[in-house]
């Protein structure tokens, strides 16, 4: 705080203009501002994603922010005659979910960072380039964010739903949703591309409803117009290293594997997850040869970034190809041709959560007797 504020100079030290009681008044609404917001986001990065630098990249921005609430600010403060203080936008009131949220908040951020680089021009001479660099560090925080929160999540989800074309695509990908699926994948081979676009938004704004993530299967250009939070390829697809360049660090890149060959050769492209099948033999990708749990068995023993195991997967071979070391799996038939998609993805996340416990429980007992 004293390092900052020994520099404070008076407006009226850099020519005619006066400390107005008006510039105080927003330099100290902004500086609160600004610290709200981040306090915010900070909140998550330690309870929700658990990141100790995202948080302390917050908390050392607040801690900035402080060290130029100089006294006098706060002293002109005048609160019941703001008549700013009942203005509130309608989504101010309603937030679909942690990443509006968080994007809201990061926006007002950047909102206020922008005021005191400006106003704070006329109060301190090292006040706006001291704003106008946090501004980036917040841009970059924000971006930093949303990869460490897609990344996070994907980690966190056992069951991936990828689609089939069905009549009733929305209903059946909500109603996984609200059984607790996290993460679904647009396949769609047939549909011209306008349609293809059009439902793979309205598909990214019903999972991100849900806190979900959103993938686009196959189509790089489509992952970008739609706004997905990745893409899958196979390996008759885009290679890679082209994907990424064309989505950036933030988004994921997953990539279908059949064997051990696949599989190292996608994790050193730099694969966020890879698909690990086909397990069984699968009408959805007829004449694909099955790799069996064989492959499986090596994924788990082998894989060092998420792996979700793929082709005829059901609620009665679940337990076999957990048994072999799957964590994960994905579905198509398994969820969208079934009677009640709410009431199966319970079951599979339940299944899959009470086999993690077992094995976690034997695990710490093997530990505790060796
Ligand atoms: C999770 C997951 N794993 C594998 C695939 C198959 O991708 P690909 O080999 O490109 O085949 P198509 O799905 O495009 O027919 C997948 N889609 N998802
Ligand atoms: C899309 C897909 N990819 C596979 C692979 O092994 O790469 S198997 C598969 C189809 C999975 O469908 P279902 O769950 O209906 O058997
Ligand atoms: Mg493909």
């Amino acid at each position: 705080m004293a390092e900052n504020n020994s520099g404070l100079a008076r407006v009226s030290d850099f020519g005619t203009l006066q400390l107005q009681p008006a510039l105080c008044r927003i330099l100290d609404a902004n500086l609160d501002r600004a610290r709200e917001g981040l306090r915010i986001i900070e909140e998550w990065c330690r309870f929700g994603l658990q990141s100790s630098s995202l948080a302390h990249e917050c908390k050392s921005m607040r801690q900035e922010l402080a060290s130029w609430h100089a006294p006098e600010l706060r002293a002109a403060r005048n609160t019941p005659e703001d008549p700013g203080t009942d203005l509130s936008h309608p989504q101010e009131e309603e937030r679909s979910g942690i990443e509006s949220l968080l994007q809201a908040n990061c926006c007002r951020v950047e909102e206020a960072l922008r005021v005191l680089e400006e106003y704070g021009k006329l109060y301190h001479p090292d006040m706006g380039a001291v704003f106008k660099q946090m501004r980036y560090r917040v841009y970059t925080l924000e971006s930093n964010l949303l990869a460490y929160r897609r990344r996070h999540l994907l980690d966190q989800s056992p069951l991936y739903l990828v689609t089939s074309e069905n009549d009733k695509l929305f209903a059946v990908v909500e109603a996984a949703l609200e059984g607790g699926l996290t993460l679904v994948q647009y396949r769609d081979k047939n549909t011209d591309d306008g349609e293809r676009l059009r439902n793979a938004e309205q598909l990214r704004q019903i999972c991100h409803n849900y806190g979900a993530l959103f993938i686009m299967n196959d189509r790089v250009d489509l992952a970008l117009a739609a706004d997905a939070d990745g893409v899958h390829l196979g390996q008759q697809d885009m290679p890679i290293a082209f994907a990424r360049q064309l989505l950036g660090p933030q988004r994921l890149i997953g990539r279908s594997t059949t064997n051990p060959e696949e599989m190292q050769r996608a994790i050193a492209e730099g694969a966020d997850y890879i698909g690990v099948g086909p397990v069984y033999e699968t009408p959805t990708k007829p004449g694909k040869t099955p790799a069996g749990l064989a492959y499986v068995r090596y994924a788990s023993e082998h894989s060092s970034v998420p792996w979700f195991a793929i082709g005829g997967i059901d609620m009665h071979n679940l337990t076999d190809v957990l048994d072999c070391g799957a964590e994960r799996v994905a579905v198509v038939r398994g969820i969208m041709d079934v009677e009640q998609p709410t009431l199966v993805t319970q079951y599979f996340l339940s299944q899959m959560n009470r086999i993690q416990t077992l094995k976690a429980v034997e695990q710490r007992n093997v530990q505790s007797h060796a």
